[in-house]
């Protein structure tokens, strides 16, 4: 895969094109807005496409789009191969075929990575790092456009998944979409709450209401893209809210303690860092002054101490001097590093026996999420 052309130089088109230049690929791009093309072009994501022949081309259009560029790039024979990063999977192949496209060569494709900012400037050449990619060939797609569609993933560093388009979208619905509207009704919630209230907000809501931030009109076509689905899981999940609402009023718990224990449970099914399986890591609290240079302090004293940090989470309330860092480390090395951080002179809160299972400390390593 030599020359590679992006359509579309948003958040995604221009991180996957900065993935690819860091390998030393001819990125072409192009897109409806010149503004977009023009800043992916200053941000060294490649240079403008004017009608060049190219390997693979990388549609990063919104997902009722994909069918209708897909169409116009073959039209012009620009590439030996396409493929698309469209949320869903479903509409966009039946859009292509009804415009009559050749499937042969287009492989449906959709990375599982993203932030909550669209356009250019918001663009990581690091995004995709580790994460999976959906990839959907059709039972008539040629095994050379698979090819170059697995090595732009492999190029971005991310872990090819091969799925069937309809899977995909159950998928997704349940790992992605129905959790953004979720988010987005919590955040929506926060509309009628007071400063004094807002004032109050920890580490939690920000976690629960990050991805809300996605823009709007984007996800708009996302979740109109994979209607029944999304509404499956949210049915599910709003039975699920309705009765711990009913629960609440009656002074009968026992449906909120259910949903909480299910909750913990599928909290548990995420697969950790890299992808790979849930690790039960030993988690250290230590309370933090917020100033400058103290995280470097607190990670060149666990280097001294010989522990690898596996994961780093910080939780901090508005407005407070300190902070608590909470730091994922293999479960033999929990005392080591409470010991050493003391002698460094940091509070470390108790660190429990066995804590690696201890339900107060017990560590579950997530990705770092892009902030
Ligand atoms: N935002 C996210 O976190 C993720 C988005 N995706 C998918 O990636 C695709 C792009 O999303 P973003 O990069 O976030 O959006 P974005 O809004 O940052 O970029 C989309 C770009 O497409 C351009 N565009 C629109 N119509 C076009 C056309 N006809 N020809 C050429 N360019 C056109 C727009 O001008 C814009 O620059 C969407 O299909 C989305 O579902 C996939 C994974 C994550
Ligand atoms: O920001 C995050 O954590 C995401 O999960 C972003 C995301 C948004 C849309 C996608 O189709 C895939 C990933």
């Amino acid at each position: 895969m030599e020359k590679v052309l992006v359509a579309g130089t948003g958040l995604i088109g221009t991180s996957a094109a900065l993935a690819l230049r860091e390998k030393d690929v001819a990125v072409y791009l192009s897109d409806i807005d010149a503004d977009a093309v023009r800043l992916a072009r200053e941000l060294g994501a490649g240079q403008e496409w004017t009608g060049q022949d190219v390997d693979l081309a990388v549609i990063a259009v919104p997902p009722h789009l994909v069918g209708e560029v897909l169409a116009d790039l073959q039209k012009h024979r620009a590439a030996r191969a396409y493929t698309d990063v469209a949320s869903v999977k479903v509409d966009p192949i039946a859009d292509a075929q009804r415009l009559g496209c050749d499937m042969t060569c287009y492989v449906p494709g959709h990375p599982l990575a993203g932030r909550e900012r669209s356009g250019p400037a918001a663009a990581r050449a690091d995004l995709f790092l580790g994460r999976p990619w959906a990839l959907c060939p059709g039972p008539d797609t040629n095994v050379g456009a698979v090819r170059l569609a697995r090595e732009l993933v492999s190029t971005c560093g991310a872990n090819a998944v091969t799925v069937g388009a309809r899977e995909h979208d159950s998928a997704v619905a349940l790992v992605s979409h129905a959790p953004h509207v979720v988010s987005s009704a919590v955040a929506a919630s926060l509309m009628g709450g007071d400063d004094v209230a807002l004032g109050l907000a920890g580490q939690g809501l920000r976690d629960t209401t990050r991805i809300a931030a996605g823009d709007p009109l984007l996800w708009q076509r996302i979740l109109a893209g994979n209607a029944l689905p999304v509404a499956e899981v949210l049915e599910r999940i709003a039975a699920d809210l309705a009765a711990s609402a009913s629960a609440l009023r009656s002074g009968d718990l026992d449906d909120v303690t259910d949903l909480l224990r299910r909750g913990a449970d599928g909290h548990d099914r995420i697969p950790g860092k890299h992808g790979g399986p849930v690790h039960d890591y030993g988690v250290v609290q230590v309370v933090l002054q917020d100033r400058p240079g103290e995280l470097a302090r607190l990670f060149n004293a666990a280097g001294l101490a010989n522990v690898n940090i596996e994961d780093v989470r910080l939780e901090h309330s508005t407005g407070l001097p300190v902070g608590v860092a909470e730091m994922s480390v293999r479960p033999q090395d929990t005392d080591r590093l409470a010991d050493a951080l003391r002698f460094h002179g940091w509070h470390v809160p108790p660190v429990p026996s066995g804590n690696a299972v201890g339900p107060a400390v017990r560590g579950r390593a997530t990705s770092p999420q892009p902030s």
